[in-house]
């Protein structure tokens, strides 16, 4: 059976989505300030990783539980369907079909009341 991350296109595929999934957030003004002052680059090689390990490609993210990585900053649930829609949006733009997008959109899902805190 194949990953979900095989399907997408593995590496370059994640890559890019995540450069083109940061642009979309950085200009968008229902989330972009809470990205102000965070290192992008940063963020976006840990996205990468992170992303890679729950669609199934190799795990190697090393970064915190989305608990505490978004612990104290006020986000609700209007700012993360935000940031869902554009993570959705980036990949319709790659090609990738409503059924893997879906699929991302539930592996989202799972970790909202995390990112959340509640
Ligand atoms: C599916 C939902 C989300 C996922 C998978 C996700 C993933 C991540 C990951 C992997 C990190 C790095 C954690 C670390 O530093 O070790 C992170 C940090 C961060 N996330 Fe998210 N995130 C999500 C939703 C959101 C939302 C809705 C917002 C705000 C609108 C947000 C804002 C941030 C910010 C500002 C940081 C940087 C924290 C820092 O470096 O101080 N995230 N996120």
């Amino acid at each position: 059976m194949t990953t979900l991350y095989e399907r997408i296109g593995g590496e370059a595929a994640v890559d890019k989505a995540v450069d083109i999934f940061y642009d979309k957030i950085m200009a968008d003004e229902r989330i972009s300030s809470f990205f102000e002052n965070i290192d992008m680059f940063a963020q976006a090689r840990k996205q990468k990783l992170f992303l890679t390990m729950v669609f199934g490609g190799p795990s190697e993210y090393t970064g915190k539980d989305m608990r505490s990585g978004h612990a104290g900053m006020g986000i609700d649930d209007s700012h993360f369907n935000a940031v869902v829609e554009n993570l959705a949006a980036t990949l319709a733009e790659l090609g990738v079909s409503n059924d893997d997008i879906g699929e991302v959109a539930k592996i989202a899902e799972s970790v909202r009341d995390d990112v959340l805190n509640r």
